[in-house]
């Protein structure tokens, strides 16, 4: 069933388009990633299915009443965040602030979701500790699990791999995987890690300002577009 479709879609900022020609759906349970090279428009994307900024040209639609507050988003790590002094508990809590509204406190309900997530990332056992004195890897877990108490239909995750060492690469990948496969929630990843998108991915969406290639991952490696950037991930 689809959940989002873009048709014929275009971003601009102030008029000057910088991505167009898209036209790509997602259904309940895939794993999409948005691959290209920097510039090429995937975190404009990104802010587009977030709805923080509207299509320049074309239609972005989200069907089966899918919400903006219930798509758990993963944002790039900045140096700020990284030093958010807050505990890993409150940092996950925090991920329940949409489904609050204007509640002035949290339910039964929220801290059951959190119990669930701190579990389903491993991260039970270091909820009093603070976040800025995590690895880089545990801090991901983190916002993952903060994404998860967002949402139980998508996760928007954007580079959450990016300077990771292999190891810890690997685990969160799996756990990625793991989320998608027992829970059938939604990814949409940007990554610049085109080997793991091809291995872990059902389908790739490739942007080079304009739709370069939309399809299965299987197809995205036999293509050429796909050996080309696959080739050059592994020269570089
Ligand atoms: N707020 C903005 N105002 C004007 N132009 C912008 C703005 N944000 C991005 N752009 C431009 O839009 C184009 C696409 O940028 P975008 O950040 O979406 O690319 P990206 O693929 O996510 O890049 P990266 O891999 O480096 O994160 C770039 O030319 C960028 O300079």
């Amino acid at each position: 069933m689809e959940l989002i479709s873009c048709n014929n879609v275009s971003f601009a900022y102030d008029g000057n388009t910088v991505v167009s020609g898209l036209n790509f759906s997602v259904n309940c349970g895939d794993y999409l990633c948005i691959v290209g090279e920097n510039g090429s428009g995937k975190s404009t994307l990104i802010k587009g299915l977030l709805r923080l900024k509207q299509p320049f040209k074309g239609d972005l639609s989200f069907n089966q009443g899918l919400k903006r507050s219930e798509m758990g988003y993963l944002p790039q790590q900045t140096a700020v965040q990284k030093d958010f002094p807050a505990s890993v508990y409150e940092v996950v809590l925090s991920g329940r602030l949409s489904m609050r509204g204007i509640r002035p406190f949290y339910t039964q309900n929220d801290k059951r979701v959190v119990e669930e997530n701190l579990s389903r990332l491993g991260i039970e056992n270091i909820r009093k500790r603070c976040y800025r004195e995590l690895s880089g890897g545990q801090q991901q877990r983190v916002l993952l699990a903060r994404a998860l108490c967002a949402t139980q239909k998508v996760l928007l995750l954007d580079e959450p791999v990016a300077g990771l060492d292999p190891l810890v690469t690997q685990e969160l990948y799996f756990l990625i995987e793991k989320i998608n496969k027992d829970t059938g929630i939604t990814i949409i990843m940007v990554s610049h890690d085109i080997q793991s998108a091809v291995k872990y991915a059902g389908s790739i969406l490739h942007l080079k300002n304009q739709q370069a290639f939309f399809g299965t991952a299987e197809e995205y490696a036999k293509s050429s577009i796909g050996r080309g950037f696959l080739g050059g991930a592994q020269n570089a």
